[in-house]
C-alpha cells in the first residue's frame, strides 16, 4: 500500500474522494501500513486527522488524558438537530450527571427485567413467528431489515416503554420509526460533505435533505412528549407504579424537564438502536460459513433449558465468545472520533494541536497481526477462552484489555449498555438457533461488503433461508 499523495490545500482529499465508498478499509489499511499504527490524514484547508490503531495511543485518548478528548465541536454540532444535549452528545459536568444518572437504571435487577419482559416477548412473540413462516415457506427473507426492526422495537420499550411494532412487516411502519431513521441517516450524512458550511447554508435556507430533517425532527420530538405526557399523567394516578422503562424512572426519581429527559432516551434510542443488529448479522453470516462453531454454540444453547432463564443466558460462555470475535472482524462502530480541545502529544510522538480530530479504529485493531497473532483473519472463538482448571475443566471467557479492543470504547465513557446489548444477542441467538439454521442465499458464498456511517451494515442486506433444524 503506497501512501495516498497529499496536495496543497485539498491535502489528502483527492484520496478520500476517490475511497468514500469504502472508507473504513482506506483507513484502516492507512493505519495497518503505518510502522507506528498511527497515521495523519490531511483534509482540505490544513485541517488534520489523526488515526490509530494502537492500544497504547487508544488509552491515552479513552482514559489517561480524557479531559482532553472529547465529543467536540464539529460532533456535537452536526449531531445537534436530533439529539439536542443528551447523553451522546454532551462533554463535562452535563455527561458526568446523565452517565451517573444513566448507570443507576441499568443495574442487575432492570437487566434481568429487560431479558425477561422485552426480550423474550419480543422474540418469542414476533421474531420467532416471522423465522417460523419463511422456514416454512421456504421464502427469502433480509435478516439484516428484520434484526434492525427487532433492535429498535427493544430499545424504544427500553427507553420509552413503547412498542412501535417496526418488526411487523405488515403494519404500516410508526411514524416515529420512518422519522427515526431518516433524522440519524441524515444527520449522519451532514459527516460526509467536504465542508459544514454546506448543510448549513441549506438547513438555513430549508432545502433539500435539511427540509426532511426539520420535519423529522419535529416529529421525534413531538411524539416524544406525547408519550412523555402520558407518563406523567400515569405516574400523577398512581405514583407507585413500577415501570421498567428509562423515561419512566427519570420522572418518577424526579426529573421532570421535559427537555432534559427527552434528550437523554434520544440518545439511547440512537445508541441501542443498529448497534446489537450490525452485531448479529455478521455473526450469523459467520457462523453460516462455520459449521464446527455452529455445532458448538448449539450443543452449548442444548444444554440450557428451552425457556432459557437470565442466568443460563448470562452463562452462555462460548457464545458470548463467538460474538467477541464477531465483533472484532466487524465491529458495529467502527471508528470512532474525538476532538483535542488542548495541545498534547500522544504516546509515540504525534503532535497534536488543539482542535484536531483523533479517531480509534475498532476495525483495524481487529486486524493487527502484532495483537491477535498470524492468524487474525480466522474466525476462532476459542481465542478467547480458556480452560478453567481449579473447576471440572469448564470453559472460561477471558476479556482482552478494552484499549486493545475498543468495541464498545473504553474508559470513563466505555459503552453503557454493553452488558444489555450482550444479554440482548445472546438471547437472540438461543432463541433463533434453538430452532433454526440460517441459510445465506447469495450464489459464491463470498464475503459480504462492510459499509459504515455512524455504525456498520452488509451491503445491500442479508438475504436468506430459515431452516427448522428438527424437521
Ligand atoms: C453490540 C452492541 C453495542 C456496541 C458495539 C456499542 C458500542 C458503543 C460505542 C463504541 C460507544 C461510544 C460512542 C461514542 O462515544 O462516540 C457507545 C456508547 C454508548 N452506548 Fe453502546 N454499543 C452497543 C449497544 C448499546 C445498547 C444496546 C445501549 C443501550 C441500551 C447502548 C448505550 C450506550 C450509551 C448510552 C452510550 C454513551 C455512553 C457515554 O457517552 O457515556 N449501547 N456504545
Amino acid at each position: 500500500n503506497s501512501p495516498p499523495k497529499s496536495y496543497p490545500i485539498v491535502g489528502h482529499y483527492l484520496s478520500i474522494y476517490a475511497n468514500r465508498h469504502r472508507l473504513t478499509q482506506f483507513t484502516s489499511d492507512l493505519v495497518l501500513s503505518s510502522p507506528t499504527l498511527t497515521t495523519v490524514l490531511r483534509r482540505p484547508f490544513g485541517q488534520r486527522r489523526i488515526i490509530t490503531a494502537d492500544p497504547a495511543v487508544v488509552r491515552h485518548i479513552l482514559k489517561t488524558n480524557f479531559s482532553i478528548y472529547q465529543k467536540g465541536d464539529i460532533f456535537r454540532s452536526t449531531l445537534f438537530d436530533v439529539l439536542g444535549n443528551g447523553i451522546f452528545n454532551v462533554d463535562g459536568d452535563d455527561w458526568k450527571f446523565q452517565r451517573q444518572l444513566s448507570s443507576h437504571e441499568f443495574n442487575t435487577k432492570s437487566l434481568r427485567h429487560f431479558v425477561e419482559h422485552v426480550v423474550d416477548v419480543e422474540l418469542n412473540d414476533r421474531l420467532i413467528p416471522i423465522l417460523a413462516a419463511a422456514a416454512a415457506n421456504d421464502s427469502v427473507l433480509d435478516l439484516q431489515d428484520i434484526l434492525q426492526r427487532f433492535a429498535f422495537d427493544n430499545i424504544c420499550r427500553i427507553a420509552f416503554g413503547y412498542d412501535p411494532v417496526y418488526l411487523t412487516p405488515s403494519l404500516p411502519k410508526a411514524k416515529f420509526a420512518v422519522a427515526f431513521e431518516d433524522g440519524v441517516r441524515i444527520s449522519s450524512e451532514r459527516f460526509r460533505l467536504v465542508s459544514p458550511l454546506i448543510w448549513k447554508i441549506q438547513r438555513f435556507l430549508n432545502i433539500g435533505s435539511e427540509q426532511r430533517l426539520k420535519e423529522a425532527v419535529t416529529e421525534i420530538r413531538q411524539f416524544a412528549v406525547k408519550i412523555l405526557t402520558e407518563k406523567k399523567e400515569e405516574l400523577a394516578r398512581n405514583p407507585s407504579i413500577q415501570s421498567v422503562d428509562l423515561l419512566s424512572r427519570f420522572l418518577s426519581s424526579g426529573h421532570s424537564d421535559e427537555n432534559f429527559v427527552i434528550d437523554i432516551v434520544i440518545s439511547f434510542i440512537l445508541a441501542g438502536r443498529d448497534t446489537t443488529s450490525a452485531a448479529l448479522v455478521w455473526f450469523f453470516w459467520l457462523i453460516s460459513r462455520n459449521p464446527a462453531i455452529e455445532a458448538e454454540i448449539v450443543k452449548e444453547i442444548d444444554l440450557k433449558s428451552e425457556s432459557l432463564v437470565y442466568d443460563e443466558v448470562k452463562d452462555m460462555v462460548y457464545t458470548h465468545a463467538s460474538l467477541c470475535e464477531s465483533m472484532r472482524l466487524y465491529p458495529p462502530v467502527p471508528a470512532d472520533s474525538k476532538m483535542a480541545n488542548a495541545d498534547d502529544v500522544l504516546p509515540d510522538g504525534t503532535v497534536v494541536e488543539r482542535g484536531v480530530m483523533v479517531s480509534y479504529h475498532p476495525y483495524a485493531m481487529g486486524r493487527v497481526e502484532g495483537l491477535w497473532g498470524k492468524d487474525w483473519a480466522e474466525f476462532r472463538p476459542e481465542r478467547w477462552l480458556e480452560t478453567d482448571e481449579t473447576t471440572t475443566g469448564k470453559l472460561r471467557f477471558v476479556a482482552r484489555d478494552p484499549y486493545t479492543y475498543p468495541v464498545f470504547q473504553a474508559g470513563p465513557r466505555i459503552c453503557l449498555g454493553k452488558e444489555m446489548a450482550f444479554l440482548q444477542m445472546k438471547r437472540v441467538v438461543a432463541g433463533v438457533l434453538q430452532r433454526f439454521t440460517v441459510v445465506p442465499v447469495a450464489e459464491d458464498g463470498g464475503e459480504p461488503v462492510y459499509v459504515a456511517a455512524l455504525t456498520s451494515k452488509m451491503k445491500g442486506g442479508f438475504s436468506v433461508k430459515i431452516r427448522e433444524r428438527k424437521e
